[in-house]
């Protein structure tokens, strides 16, 4: 977990002041831009006093708490205070000193508005917030006002972690979510979380447990999260957030969680839909409204094309926090991306398809329905991979369209994301031929070609007739505009091109008349066109009879400079007509903005489409590359998988090229008469056997089929889980201060008091982490309870073979190995399950493998053979004097019921204050609380 930016908290790296960085520019003259450099020197100023420009920099400095005021200056923003000491150490520029302020020297730093962008990122990264100020007027305007104005500036922007659009700073594989987490103390559910991608204008809410919140927000992974201190507060007390998400806590002020004022910014918003905020709870209202309201301040009140709220994670398979990181989904244990399962699925060719397989892998669907309609969907493609790869190449053709529309309607957008606006509708008109092959298509295909066929191509096709091929990134400077759009436009553009044409006759003119062969006529910003030569025919210019065309205006070290009245009278009409030129690019610029925000709706509605059609074919074609197969789905409790394979490890191996991964069965299905149960597996086997793997590939089958799409087994056959539990390898969490063990057991817990019979719980190595007797004490309990109570669907592996025992006493657990052979003394791993115990763990071999110094492995065997001897026959006797499971969950709720009713007895409400009244409220919920 990671806190945005405390002012006054120093990162604690400071690294060197290596890059290059702008100087100390004069603070006056950038006012007034570089043009014209004021001419008297400036009296220093006061130092008791700050300079106008500094009084504005304080106040725009202190609304904006929290925040790293980039203060526009000219070509500069410009950090100044505490502000430029830590922006200088985060982004290693030099840190510099400007004037003074209550006779303090001020630190200063900056960084040139072209490369901004990166240092945004850098600064976003390590968790900065960022007020981006700009001028808000021309230069020469402040200066009409007198000579000691300040030019007006203004933030038009804050960018935090979770309201970014920009292409180059946000994720292209996933969302970029900001959340508001909202808490009422007396509603149903203690908390509910509103989340939003402002660059795809995504909504969605959900109610949560406050059990359940960690794991609400690993499935989200929100980049921001905005809480009050007192929800932030109860969050920690919850569990607080996921260690392995990169979550930055942003706390806020209470009222932007009012409830009452909530239904207000929510109907206003949704004002063209109608939307009625009472149909949502007064909890959900309040986090909808939050977040409703931080995104206007971070966007200083420019419209995020938001969607209608929707329900998030509905219908989803539940997975916890801890389950995520055992299962490398989105990222390896290590925090890397390569070598997880997102990498290993995406074959998307769309930022938005890649989105999506990125939110599904996130919350597989726990609805046998849903699922299967996801997969009919690529049944429709993998008959054909002809047709896949015709519809990927036209796909390519379709960039991220989404993220454009939101730009634009910020305002923040340029001719190239209009381009990719009318490329993305082009697209999905050419999509619809080869999507017509299909025969008797499915219901999500039919879903998709709706969705091209209402694509607006009228605007895509004014799109294609207004804009060039080549574009620039801003629509300022004009230049986008396609030859033949626009009459008027024309003309000017004609006129500037013959104005070239004419200088460059006017050059050769004046190099006759002055027989100068080196005068050049040149142009800047200050004088605009000028003729010039050399320092040694200056005299030769300014004498009779070339001073009567030549006007002197500057002379140089080298060049002296002069103009011509043929000259002043071509500038005058160049600059009308670019002036001309640029006002009828801007009209035309917002014209077609205005026509493409009027669609935002089906251009929404479209890239939802692409990005569909984009996961099915991709995961289609997934399919037939590896070998992959359609899961049988239904409500049953089956758990059958055959020859199945890990699809990261598989693909692993396969690009060493050096082994074969060994497909393994798995049989979970209790047995039919049992009803809602299922079998237990006891996996035994030496280290390095193969055991992690297998359980790892077995879970994220089941993600995988319920993620509804085609999963690495010959076949398949899954009842419906509605929660998995994985524990494989579980790390020491020193961040909140547990070991290894208190880790392993909290979370074990976690799993026997969450799983229901419907669940899939994978379990490596219990109580691997404590004392032999304690471990294998709590090990067999927990089989034992997992059996008998949860009577789920389980894979547990152990080292401790004595439990291979309760095979014996429990009806649905068998024991089955990783099968080695012994070779002169070495073990061979053949990574095979069959049925049966493993004798031995080889850990000697495998530590001999690894590299243990002879005289150490040698040593080991000696002690390990003593041991055996001693501890066989004692144990097992032991074991079998064990009464058969006789651990029943206690009767919590009676034993609860009696503390609440015993409670309820000693009341006497006339005896008692309001304030004591709540107090004891408090108490109640919390004693029936402990009992859910
Ligand atoms: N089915 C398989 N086919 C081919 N190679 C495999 C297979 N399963 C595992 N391996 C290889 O064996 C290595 C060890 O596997 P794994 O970590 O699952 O063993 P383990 O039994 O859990 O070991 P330990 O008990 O020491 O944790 C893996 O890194 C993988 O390369």
């Amino acid at each position: 977990m990671t806190e945005h930016a405390d002012q006054n908290a120093k990162p604690e790296t400071a690294p060197a002041a290596e890059n290059a960085a702008p100087l100390a520019h004069d603070i006056e003259q950038e006012e007034y831009g570089a043009a014209e450099p004021p001419k008297k020197p400036k009296k220093p100023a006061s130092s008791s006093q700050p300079t106008p420009m500094m009084a504005q920099f304080l106040e725009i400095k202190a609304v904006n708490p929290g925040c790293l005021l980039f203060y526009r200056m000219g070509d500069f923003y410009e950090l100044f205070f505490e502000d430029a000491e830590i922006a200088s150490k985060a982004l290693g520029i030099a840190l510099t000193k400007r004037g003074k302020h209550l006779d303090e020297d001020i630190p200063m730093c900056g960084v040139p508005v072209h490369a901004a962008q990166d240092y945004l990122k850098k600064l976003i990264a390590q968790g900065y917030r960022v007020a981006v100020c700009e001028q808000m007027e021309d230069p020469a305007e402040a200066k009409k006002r007198g000579s000691k104005s300040v030019v007006k500036r203004d933030v038009v922007r804050l960018v935090t972690p979770g309201t970014i659009t920009e292409d180059d700073l946000l994720p292209t594989g996933s969302n970029n979510y900001v959340a508001t987490l909202s808490m009422l103390r007396h509603g149903e559910k203690d908390f509910a979380i509103a989340y939003a991608d402002i660059s795809t204008g995504d909504l969605f809410y959900a109610e949560i447990a406050a059990p359940m919140i960690s794991d609400e927000l690993a499935r989200i992974e929100p980049r921001e999260l905005v809480l009050t201190a007192a929800t932030r507060d109860a969050l920690i007390e919850a569990g607080g957030v996921p260690a392995a998400a990169d979550i930055q806590l942003a706390e806020e002020r209470v009222d932007l969680f009012d409830s009452d004022l909530a239904g207000d910014r929510i109907s206003k918003y949704f004002a063209a839909d109608q939307l009625d905020p009472s149909a949502f709870s007064r909890l959900v209202r309040s986090a909808i409204g939050a977040l409703i309201g931080y995104i206007d301040e971070t966007q200083r009140g420019a419209q995020v094309p938001l969607r209608q709220p929707r329900v998030g994670g509905a219908n989803a398979m539940m997975i916890d926090a801890a389950t995520r990181t055992s299962l490398e989904l989105l990222r390896t244990n290590r925090g890397e991306t390569k070598g997880a399962l997102r990498h290993c699925l995406d074959n998307c060719v769309t930022a938005g398809g890649s989105r999506l397989l990125s939110s599904r892998i996130a919350a597989p669907l726990a609805d046998p329905q849903a699922i299967n309609d996801r997969l009919d969907m690529l049944d429709d493609f993998a008959r054909d991979s002809l047709l896949i790869t015709d519809i990927r190449g036209r796909l390519k053709a379709a960039p991220d369209l989404v993220r454009a529309v939101t730009r634009l309607s910020l305002d923040r957008g340029g001719p190239r994301d209009m381009a990719a606006i009318g490329a993305s509708v082009i697209a999905a008109g050419h999509l619809l031929a080869p999507l017509s092959q299909i025969r008797n298509p499915s219901t999500g295909v039919q879903k998709i070609v709706a969705a091209l066929e209402a694509s607006p191509q009228t605007l895509a096709d004014h799109l294609a007739r207004a804009l060039k091929e080549e574009l620039p990134l801003l629509p300022r400077d004009g230049g986008f505009v396609a030859k033949g759009y626009n009459p008027e436009l024309d003309e000017y553009r004609t006129l500037a091109t013959e104005s070239r044409q004419i200088i460059a006759a006017l050059q050769a003119n004046y190099a006759d008349i002055s027989g100068i062969k080196s005068i050049k006529v040149k142009h800047n910003n200050v004088l605009g066109y000028f003729v010039e030569v050399p320092a040694s025919h200056g005299d030769k210019m300014m004498g009779e009879p070339l001073n009567q065309t030549f006007i002197h205006r500057q002379t140089l070290a080298n060049v002296v400079r002069f103009t011509t009245n043929e000259l002043s009278e071509l500038q005058g009409k160049i600059t009308r007509a670019s002036e001309a030129a640029v006002a009828i690019e801007q009209g035309i610029f917002t014209q077609l903005r205005a026509e493409i925000l009027n669609e935002t709706k089906a251009l929404q509605q479209l890239a939802d489409a692409l990005a569909e059609l984009d996961f099915a074919t991709a995961m289609a074609l997934l399919g037939l590359e590896r070998n992959y197969s359609r899961p049988k789905i239904d409500n049953s409790t089956a758990f059958e998988i055959e020859s199945g394979r890990h699809p990261v490890v598989e693909m692993m191996l396969q690009k060493e090229g050096t082994t074969n991964f060994v497909a393994n069965d798995c049989d979970l299905s209790g047995p039919e008469a049992a009803g809602e149960v299922g079998a237990l597996w006891l996996i035994t086997g030496p280290n390095m056997g193969g055991k992690s793997t297998y359980l790892r590939q077995n879970a994220l089958i089941a993600i995988m089929a319920q993620m509804g799409i085609y999963v690495p087994a010959r076949s398949a056959h899954i009842g419906v889980v509605d929660r998995i539990f994985s524990r494989v390898g579980a790390a020491d969490d020193i961040a909140h201060g547990r070991s290894t063990f208190m880790v392993e057991m909290v979370e074990t817990a976690a799993i026997l008091n969450r799983a229901t019979a419907r669940s899939l719980v994978v379990l490596d190595e219990i109580g691997r982490g404590t004392a032999t007797f304690d471990g294998l004490s709590i090990a067999w309990a927990a089989v034992e309870a997992l059996h008998e109570n949860t009577k789920c669907r389980a894979l547990f592996a152990t080292h401790y073979h004595e439990l291979t025992a309760l095979s014996e006493r429990l009806d649905r657990v068998s024991n089955h190995t990783m099968k080695v052979r012994e070779w002169e003394g070495d073990v061979v791993f053949l990574h095979e399950v069959a049925k049966g115990t493993a004798d031995r763990s080889y850990g000697i071999q495998v530590a001999k493998l690894a590299g243990l110094p002879d005289h150490v492995v040698t040593r080991a065997q000696e002690v390990l053979d003593i041991l055996e001897k001693r501890e066989a026959g004692s144990m097992e006797e032991g074991m079998s004097q064990l009464p058969l499971f006789a651990a029943r969950p206690q009767p919590k709720v009676e034993k609860h019921q009696d503390l609440l009713a015993q409670k309820m007895k000693s009341i006497n409400p006339d005896e008692m204050t309001p304030r004591q009244a709540i107090d004891l409220i408090y108490e109640l919920k919390k004693l029936s609380r402990e009992n859910a």
